[in-house]
């Protein structure tokens, strides 16, 4: 509802409900305690999306009163027909849980912030609280799923990502293509996933809808808003490792994960401490990496173009990326050639190799590790941070606190790419000769060095893939979230919501 005038957009109503005589009190959380017998009412209150500063929403509520009892019926029993009409709400929602992530409050947040407003909306919601890592992955395989509007992750990017991979391979899997094959065009599921911000970083919760708040979460979810993602697939030698849909980080992020990780006692907290100490340590990786640039020439990691609600370059791309039927005879457009408008290379040694296939805004950078990367434009940003002193290492890391141009360095190269390659390089104590190998993944410079330098792991999303060497591939606009993109906080977005999704 917008605050000069009194009109409440239906898209935006949560509810209608009959309202108790005396006005009823109302719980911490605003809503009436008692559910008034219908026929004898004379008030009923529609509750609607309220939106706060920063993009907040919270259940506002307006009561109306009517002088006869059968009017107040007609236009609630109108007003929750015109709801049960928006084809785009969710009725029916199975709920994942992760007790275990970031303060370990998920279970709390669902049932006192998001289980009385499902409740209000009259949303059916199945509730599983996962039992240990890998739980929801494993149950997406085997669940009946069909009778679903939606599923619901409450908890972090690691559980986001591991409800993820288990909607996209039980998609692949009944729709007969092979995950396996890098070249595959993927089958795109059709329900819908929504998160509830309960983790560490939650960057996938905050890039999509702007703020880390599981209430905010909840009203997207129930008003059925859509938004495409693109969805990165990481193989090696053809075997999937995994689908990543925000953060691939080798090197820096890769070693701050994978220390973090034996400290997950410490919370949030943990990512600062193994920050400081692998920015202390600031490991120096060699290695090889191959890339597909974008097609779009328009469209650059450096134009400052913002993905938000309703973003053209995001909606071109989903009419060029339609998905085209199956068809495991033809053979998939794979561009292998090298040089101009093919494959470009480049070789180093690198603090970092990192690859944003959205902004990857969370509150530890608010713009986002590649503020103008776009939500659903099928590609992923990759940022190649070569070997520099420490301390302009950390100018560029104090960049990410602020919205200045991280990438203003001469140590780091940024491209906006379809698909890319690492290889990295082993360093061996033999002779010095150069040896390519791209059977075993590897290029292996054998060299005088007295010790071989230990890999880094790639951080995918917060989870380790414990593999190097890597083949990424972006699949434009492969899930859709509950969510609309980064609202304009000041003028109305150019596009009705919902316009994505067909
Ligand atoms: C000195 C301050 C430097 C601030 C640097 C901010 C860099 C922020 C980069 C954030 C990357 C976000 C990408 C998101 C990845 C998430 O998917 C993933 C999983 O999320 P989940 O926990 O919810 O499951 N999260 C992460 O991998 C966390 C990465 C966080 C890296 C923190 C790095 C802190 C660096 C601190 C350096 C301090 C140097 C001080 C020297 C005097
Ligand atoms: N019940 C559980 N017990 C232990 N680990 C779990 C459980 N449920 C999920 N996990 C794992 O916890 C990890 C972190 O989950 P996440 O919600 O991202 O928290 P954080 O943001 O703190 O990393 C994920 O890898 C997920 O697979
Ligand atoms: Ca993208």
């Amino acid at each position: 509802m917008s605050s000069d005038s009194n009109v409440l957009d239906l898209s935006e109503v949560i509810a209608v409900t009959p309202v108790e005589k005396h006005g009823g009190q109302r719980n911490k959380d605003g809503f009436s305690d008692i559910e008034l017998t219908p026929i004898s009412c004379s008030r009923f209150a529609v509750h609607y999306v309220e939106k706060k500063r920063g993009r907040v929403w919270r259940p506002g509520r307006v009561t109306f009163k009517c002088q006869d009892p059968t009017v107040c019926r007609e236009w609630i029993d109108r007003l929750q027909e015109r709801l049960n009409q928006e084809y785009l709400r969710p009725r029916r929602l199975l709920v994942f849980v992760n007790p275990f992530g970031g303060k370990k409050r998920g279970v709390q947040i669902y049932q006192q912030k998001v289980a009385p407003l499902f409740d209000l909306a009259r949303i059916k919601a199945d509730v599983i609280v996962t039992e240990r890592a890998g739980h929801a992955q494993d149950l997406l395989q085997e669940l009946e799923l069909n009778k679903l509007d939606g599923i619901v992750c409450v908890g972090g990017d690691g559980m986001f990502s591991e409800i993820l991979n288990g909607l996209i391979v039980r998609t692949q899997q009944e729709a007969g293509v092979d995950k396996d094959w890098l070249a595959a065009e993927l089958v795109r599921p059709h329900l819908r996933i929504g998160i509830i911000p309960a983790g560490s970083t939650d960057a996938v919760s905050y890039a999509t809808v702007g703020v880390n708040d599981p209430v905010t979460s909840a009203l997207h979810i129930i008003i059925g808003d859509c938004q495409p993602l693109d969805v990165s697939s990481v193989h090696y030698r053809s075997q999937l490792l995994r689908y990543n849909v925000s953060f691939l980080g080798y090197g820096f992020y890769g070693d701050v994960v994978r220390d973090s990780d034996l400290r997950r006692w410490m919370g949030p907290t943990r990512y600062d401490y193994s920050g400081f100490k692998k920015f202390c340590r600031r490991k120096i990786y060699e290695g090889e990496v191959a890339f597909l640039p974008c097609a779009d020439q328009g469209s650059s990691p450096y134009d400052q173009i913002r993905c938000t609600e309703g973003c053209l370059v995001c909606k071109q791309a989903g009419e060029k990326n339609k998905p085209t039927p199956f068809n495991p005879s033809e053979e998939p457009r794979a561009v292998e050639t090298f040089g101009p408008g093919g494959w470009q290379r480049v070789r180093g040694r690198f603090i970092a190799i990192n690859a944003a296939t959205n902004s990857c805004a969370c509150k530890k950078t608010p713009k986002g590790v590649s503020p103008a990367a776009h939500l659903a434009d099928g590609c992923t940003d990759l940022i190649l941070i070569h070997a520099t002193p420490r301390y302009r290492f950390l100018g560029h890391l104090l960049k990410h606190l602020t919205d200045s141009d991280r990438f203003n360095h001469s140590f780091i190269e940024v491209y906006r790419v379809r698909e890319f390659k690492f290889r990295p390089v082993i360093i061996e104590e033999t002779e010095d000769e150069q040896v390519e190998d791209e059977e075993a993944g590897v290029l292996s410079r054998r060299n005088r060095r007295r010790n071989t330098r230990r890999n880094s792991v790639w951080n995918c999303d917060g989870e380790i893939i414990d593999q190097p060497a890597v083949d990424v591939k972006v699949h434009c606009q492969l899930i859709k979230l509950f969510a609309r993109g980064i609202e304009e906080t000041k003028q109305s977005s150019c596009w009705p919501v919902g316009c994505f999704c067909a």
